[in-house]
């Protein structure tokens, strides 16, 4: 990164957020296109200036840099900030595909999909029930290989400790239940090839896009574990009724996901998905649901993550968990 926006994120980490906003604004005004990236990533996370996703989306379409292309497409793929424009979003993945190898390698993988014009998978695993007393599905192939391998990518860069959002305190904490590494994709990373995915995890659960959390991907390296915990948050109003894992990776050892109340220790090949109920029928949370990933013995494994909602969210800050802007 370099001149303007280089210069403002100094501003802002010396504290001087006014200097840096005016700097910014002024650039914007002139058509700086890293300037107008930064200021679609602000409107986006709505602290220095009120969340506007709407705004964002015009800022990146205007940006015409890289990043901000990257962003824009995963906005036109899943209708952020606007209407859902699939076709659009390949569109500009193919306009960008020789300049940025990222949007090349999404397009690959795209065209290797089994989806239809609106990028809705067009065909499902079979489905394979693994216990009687808990609604537990294994998902073989659920994702190739390569789509793995891109989760795996993105993440690792971005790979952080794992924190989760603290209610009464509005803000993200260590977790005191998980030591694995941890990166989400939030809608400015949901690019086009991840929004497929999920919304391949949302039609093989029955599920709409939206109800779906944001995507992590958690990384255990030998001894980290997931204590055994519940995914479904007492009190909550619109539950995590269901979660999706994929396991991106097999070359470890230990780390199996372990339902702490059954007979059942689980680990999939790379690709393989495990999708089980967290809730009873009346939307509290199942007890028997209790599970954890165990800790790897050597190694590093790599899993997606998505919990599922019982009904997309009322506000269009979707579930009040502001994207972190790793
Ligand atoms: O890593 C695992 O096997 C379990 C992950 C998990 O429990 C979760 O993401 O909620
Ligand atoms: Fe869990």
């Amino acid at each position: 990164m370099a001149g303007v926006a280089a210069e403002a994120l100094a501003l802002l980490q010396r504290g001087d957020s006014a200097s840096a906003q005016a700097l910014v604004e002024a650039a914007c005004a002139r058509g700086d296109g890293d300037a107008l990236a930064m200021r679609a990533l602000w409107r986006v996370e709505g602290r220095l200036v009120p969340r506007d996703l709407i705004a964002a989306r015009a800022d990146l379409a205007a940006a015409n840099t890289i990043g901000a292309a990257r962003i824009l497409a995963g906005f036109l793929a899943a209708g952020t900030g606007g209407k859902r424009d699939w076709a659009g979003a390949l569109a500009m993945l193919d306009d960008w595909a020789s300049r940025d190898p990222v949007a090349a390698q999404q397009r690959a993988l795209i065209a290797a999909m089994a989806i239809d014009t609106k990028g809705d998978p067009i065909a499902l695993p079979t489905v394979k029930p693994l216990s009687d007393s808990l609604m537990i599905l294994a998902l073989p192939g659920l994702l190739t290989a390569p789509e793995c391998d891109l989760l795996a990518a993105l993440s690792d860069r971005r790979l952080r400790p794992a924190l989760i959002f603290h209610e009464g305190q509005k803000r993200f904490v260590a977790d005191p239940i998980r030591d694995s590494d941890a990166a989400g994709f939030p809608i400015v990373s949901e690019w086009p090839a991840i929004h497929a995915i999920n919304r391949r995890l949302a039609a093989v659960s029955g599920t709409t896009v939206e109800q779906g959390e944001t995507l992590q991907v958690l990384r255990y390296r030998p001894g980290q574990q997931y204590r055994p915990h519940l995914d479904a948050v007492p009190g909550l109003t619109n539950q995590r009724s269901l979660t999706l894992l994929v396991y991106l990776n097999d070359d470890y050892q230990g780390g199996e996901t372990h339902f702490t109340r059954l007979p059942l220790t689980h680990r999939g090949r790379k690709g393989d998905g495990l999708l089980f109920a967290n809730t009873l029928p009346d939307g509290r949370p199942d007890p028997m649901s209790e599970h954890a990933g165990l800790p790897v013995q050597a190694g590093l494994k790599l899993i997606a993550s998505r919990w599922i909602r019982q009904r997309p969210p009322e506000s269009p800050d979707g579930f009040g968990q502001h994207e972190a802007m790793a």
